[in-house]
This record gives C-alpha cells, sequence and structure tokens, in this order.
C-alpha cells in the first residue's frame, strides 16, 4: 500500500498551496519538492535552469524526488509540475504514493499566475500558449500517474484540500493514518 501522497499537474495548479492544507489537516509532515531541490542546488531553480539547462535540472530532480519517497514517515509531497516527465519518476511515484492529478484548464491556471516572475518555463513567452502546449504533452502523463483526478477550477484551495482529505479517509489508504 502507497505510504505517501503527491499531488501532480501543471505549474500553478495549486500543488503547493494545496499540498501544504492537505498536510496540516491531515498532520503529516508536508515537502515541496521544488523547495528540496533549491536546498540541494544552493540556488533557485530559475538561476540553475539558466546556468545549466533543463535536461540537467531534470537529473537533479529526479535524485531528489527519490530521496523524498525513501522518507520513513508518510509524507504530502508537491511534485514539480514536470516531474511525470521522466517515465522512472511516474513509475517511482505511482509506486510509492497515492498520487492526486490536480487538473485545471490553461486558461484558469494563466489568470491565476498573471504578473509571476519565478516560474522559469513561463517567463519571457506567452503564458498560456506555453501553459497550452505544456498541457498537450503533460496531461496523458499527469493521467497516466494519477490514481484520483480533482478538478480545482470550481473549487477554492480548501475546498480541494478537503476533498482530497476525504478520499484519503473513504479509501483508507495505509500510512496516511485517518483524518
Ligand atoms: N483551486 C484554486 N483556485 C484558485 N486559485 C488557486 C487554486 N489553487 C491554487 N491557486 C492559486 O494559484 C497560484 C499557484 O498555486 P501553487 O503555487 O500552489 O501552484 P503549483 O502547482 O505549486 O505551481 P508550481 O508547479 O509552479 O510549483 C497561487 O496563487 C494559488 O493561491
Ligand atoms: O513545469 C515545470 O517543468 C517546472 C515546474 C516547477 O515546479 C519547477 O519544478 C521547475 O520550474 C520546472
Ligand atoms: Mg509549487
Amino acid at each position: 500500500m502507497a505510504k505517501h501522497l503527491a499531488l501532480v499537474g501543471l505549474p500553478g495548479s495549486g500543488k503547493s498551496t494545496i499540498g501544504r492544507q492537505v498536510a496540516r489537516q491531515g498532520g503529516w509532515v508536508f515537502v515541496d519538492a521544488d523547495h528540496a531541490i533549491e536546498e540541494r542546488l544552493g540556488c533557485s531553480i530559475k538561476d540553475y535552469f539558466a546556468q545549466h539547462g533543463e535536461a540537467a535540472f531534470r537529473e537533479i530532480e529526479a535524485q531528489v524526488l527519490r530521496t523524498l519517497l525513501q522518507a520513513p514517515q508518510p509524507t504530502v509531497i508537491a511534485t514539480g509540475g514536470g516531474a511525470v516527465l521522466k517515465p522512472e519518476n511516474r513509475v517511482a511515484l505511482r509506486e510509492g504514493c497515492t498520487v492526486f492529478y490536480l487538473h485545471a484548464a490553461p486558461e484558469d491556471i494563466a489568470r491565476r499566475l498573471r504578473g509571476d516572475t519565478v516560474r522559469p518555463l513561463l517567463q519571457g513567452v506567452d503564458a498560456l500558449q506555453r501553459l497550452q502546449a505544456l498541457q498537450k504533452v503533460r496531461g496523458p502523463l499527469y493521467r497516466e500517474v494519477a490514481h484520483y483526478v480533482l478538478d480545482t477550477q470550481r473549487n477554492n484551495p480548501t475546498q480541494v484540500a478537503r476533498k482530497i482529505c476525504m478520499q484519503v479517509d473513504l479509501a483508507g489508504l495505509s500510512g496516511l493514518g485517518s483524518i
């Protein structure tokens, strides 16, 4: 039975915001994979992207994910938006976690992220077009890895977090305890 809970979805789908709330509600440890990666890098993801490129970043991301999945305590993991790109990450996530895909249309996310300056893949481009392109490639991968798909468009982060907790409770997911 899965031990951890992972949230996957496009940049801005709410993984960090909702993951933190789920962990608080359930009394679990919360880890934002992007923060764990930045600790490991010693610099921001944005700077690392600029200096070393995406391929180098993906290698570090895979290593950090592996480390997080080995944690002895049940953890809510907000994954990076592109963590599902590597097939081995998808296998590791699916096996080591109960995975929730936070779905939202690119149009909605573009509205949420208006004025964003930290997401490297959305800088200096038309954010909506980029999100649509990401959705085309990643949508099937998020669905492939997910045990559950949640629509985040008609629900605010607190409501989505509550739905996740209810699902965890209903399914009696061992390792995560009950809420
Ligand atoms: N269901 C929602 N409804 C409205 N706004 C939301 C919802 N979920 C998240 N947001 C808002 O969208 C923004 C992005 O959320 P967040 O940073 O949690 O996304 P993320 O998936 O962690 O992104 P990234 O992959 O880039 O780390 C935040 O301002 C957050 O408050
Ligand atoms: O969508 C992506 O590819 C990314 C999303 C962020 O969470 C970070 O992991 C990084 O900026 C890459
Ligand atoms: Mg995040």
